[in-house]
C-alpha cells in the first residue's frame, strides 16, 4: 500500500502539521515529518478534518439506475468529502430484507470510493402497514442500524412505537420522515403568503411538527433511539430542545438547503427548487442555523436526492420533490455556519463526521485524526470559491438548487482508509 505525507496541512485546534498516512492508518502527526517513499502532497493552506459521514443519501440503485448509481453517487460523494453514506431505503425494490441491503453493501464495496451504509426499511415496501425484517437486516453483512421509510411517514403511533422497541435490541435507531400524510395531501410547497400567492398547495409546519411531537412522547415512554430527518422549520427545533432537556435519546439532522435556501426560490416556479419537506422562511433558516450551532440538531444530512430529467425539468405540480446536495454540503455549510461564525472546524467536525457516525453507530469514522486512526479523511482549500456547474458534477442526474451559485471552499483531497478517492479535487477513479 502507498504511503502519503501530507504536508503542511492545518489539522484541527493546532497549527501546519504534517501528516503521515502508512498501512490505511494515520501513523504520525507532528512537524518535518520525512518518509521514504512516501508520496507526498503539498497542503499549505489546506485543513484537514475527519472524512464526512452523510446520514441520508438516495443511490436510486436498485431501480433507478438512469438517475444515480451506488457507484455515482459514491463518486459524488467522495468528492464532496464524505468518506461514509447512508444509503436510504426507496429504492425499487426497496430495502426491507437481508437481501436488498447486502446488494446495496456489495455494491458499495465494489466501487470502492466510500462506505455505502444501508438504512433499513421501517416497514414491508414503505407501506407502513407493517414491520419490515429489521432483525434480519440488523444481522446481516450490512449491519443494519438505521431504519427509515424516508419518503414516508411511520404514521401510524403503535406501529411506530413497536418499531422504536424493536430497534433497542440492537442498538438500533428509527430515522423518521416527520410529515403528517392527512396534513400534506396535494402540498407543493410551504404553507404560508407566499403558497397562497403562488396558488400552490401549502405543507405546513404543523405537519412536521405534531409527528416530532408524538414521537418524542413515544421514544422517551419507550426508552428506545429516535432520529429526526431533514428538521426544517423553527417550531421543530423548539421541540427538539424540550424533549433533549427532558432526556429524551432524540437526534437530528438539517439539510444543506434548508440553511441557505428559502421558499422565496419558488417564485421562479423552477422545480428544482421543489423539495421535501419544502424551503421555509427566513425566521425557520435562522432557528436551524442556531439549532445546529448550540448541538439542538445533531448532524448535516444531505438528502441527495437525484432524479432524472423527465421527473423534475416539468411543471412545478408535476415534478418530483428532491435536490442534489452531496458535492456541494461543506461549501453550504462554509458558507451558512463558518462565515458567519456560527461554528468553527471543530463543530464542522462534529456536526459532519463525528455525530453522524455516532448515530449511526458506525466504526472507523467520525474519529478525530490521531495516530493509530484510519485514516478517513478530507484536505479542504478554505479560501477557494467555486461557480456550481450542473454539467461538472459526478452525480448522474442534474438537479442541483445551487446551479450557478459561487460557494465558499473546494475539497481538494478525499482519503478512504488511506487510498486516494479524489486528488487535486478530481475523483481517483
Ligand atoms: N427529499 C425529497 O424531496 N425527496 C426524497 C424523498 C422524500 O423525502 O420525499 C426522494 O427520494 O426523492
Amino acid at each position: 500500500m502507498t504511503s502519503y505525507l501530507i504536508k503542511g496541512a492545518k489539522p484541527l485546534g493546532g497549527g501546519p502539521a504534517d501528516v503521515l498516512i502508512t498501512d490505511g492508518r494515520i501513523a504520525a502527526i507532528g512537524d518535518s515529518l520525512s518518509a521514504t517513499g512516501a508520496e507526498v502532497i503539498e497542503a499549505g493552506g489546506l485543513i484537514a478534518l475527519p472524512g464526512l459521514v452523510d446520514l441520508h443519501t438516495h443511490l436510486r440503485e436498485p431501480g433507478r439506475e438512469d438517475a444515480e448509481t451506488v457507484e455515482t453517487g459514491s463518486r459524488a460523494a467522495a468528492l464532496g468529502g464524505f468518506t461514509a453514506v447512508h444509503a436510504m431505503a426507496n429504492t425499487d425494490p426497496v430495502a426491507d430484507t437481508a437481501g436488498v441491503v447486502e446488494q446495496v453493501w456489495r455494491l458499495g464495496g465494489q466501487a470502492g470510493l466510500v462506505d455505502v451504509v444501508p438504512v433499513g426499511a421501517v416497514t414491508v415496501g414503505l407501506a407502513g402497514e407493517r414491520l419490515a425484517e429489521l432483525g434480519a437486516m440488523a444481522d446481516s453483512a450490512a449491519r443494519v442500524r438505521v431504519f427509515s421509510d424516508d419518503g414516508h411517514c411511520v404514521s401510524d403511533p403503535a406501529l411506530m412505537r413497536r418499531a422504536l422497541e424493536y430497534v433497542k435490541a440492537f442498538d438500533g435507531v428509527v430515522a423518521q420522515h416527520a410529515e403528517e400524510p392527512r396534513l400534506t395531501a396535494g402540498a407543493q410547497m410551504h404553507e404560508g403568503d407566499r403558497s397562497a400567492r403562488l396558488g400552490l398547495t401549502g405543507w405546513p409546519a404543523a405537519a412536521e411538527e405534531a409527528i416530532i411531537a408524538r414521537d418524542v412522547l413515544l421514544a422517551g415512554h419507550v426508552g428506545a433511539r429516535l432520529h429526526v430527518c431533514h428538521v426544517s422549520t423553527a417550531g421543530s427545533v423548539e421541540l427538539l430542545r424540550w424533549a433533549k432537556s427532558r432526556g429524551v435519546q432524540v437526534t437530528a439532522e438539517v439539510t444543506p438547503h434548508h440553511l441557505l435556501l428559502t421558499d422565496a426560490c419558488a417564485e421562479s416556479y423552477d422545480p428544482v427548487f421543489k423539495v421535501n419537506p419544502p424551503l421555509r422562511t427566513d425566521e425557520d433558516v435562522a432557528a436551524l442555523r442556531r439549532g445546529l450551532a448550540d448541538g439542538t440538531i445533531d448532524a448535516v444530512a444531505t438528502d441527495h436526492a437525484p432524479h432524472a430529467v423527465e421527473d423534475k425539468e416539468s411543471e412545478w405540480a408535476q415534478a418530483r420533490p428532491g435536490m442534489l446536495g452531496l458535492e456541494q454540503a461543506l461549501a453550504v455549510v462554509v458558507e451558512t455556519m463558518v462565515e458567519t461564525g456560527l461554528l468553527d472546524w471543530q463543530g464542522v467536525a462534529d456536526r459532519m463526521s463525528m455525530r453522524p457516525a455516532a448515530i449511526g453507530r458506525l466504526a472507523g469514522h467520525g474519529r478525530p485524526l490521531a495516530p493509530g486512526e484510519p485514516a478517513n479523511l478530507l484536505l479542504l482549500d478554505p479560501a477557494a470559491r467555486v461557480t456550481v456547474d450542473p454539467a461538472a458534477l459526478a452525480s448522474r442526474s442534474r438537479n442541483s438548487p445551487y446551479a450557478g451559485r459561487e460557494l465558499p471552499g473546494r475539497v481538494v483531497a478525499t482519503f478512504l482508509r488511506g487510498t486516494p478517492t479524489v486528488l487535486d479535487g478530481k475523483a481517483v477513479r
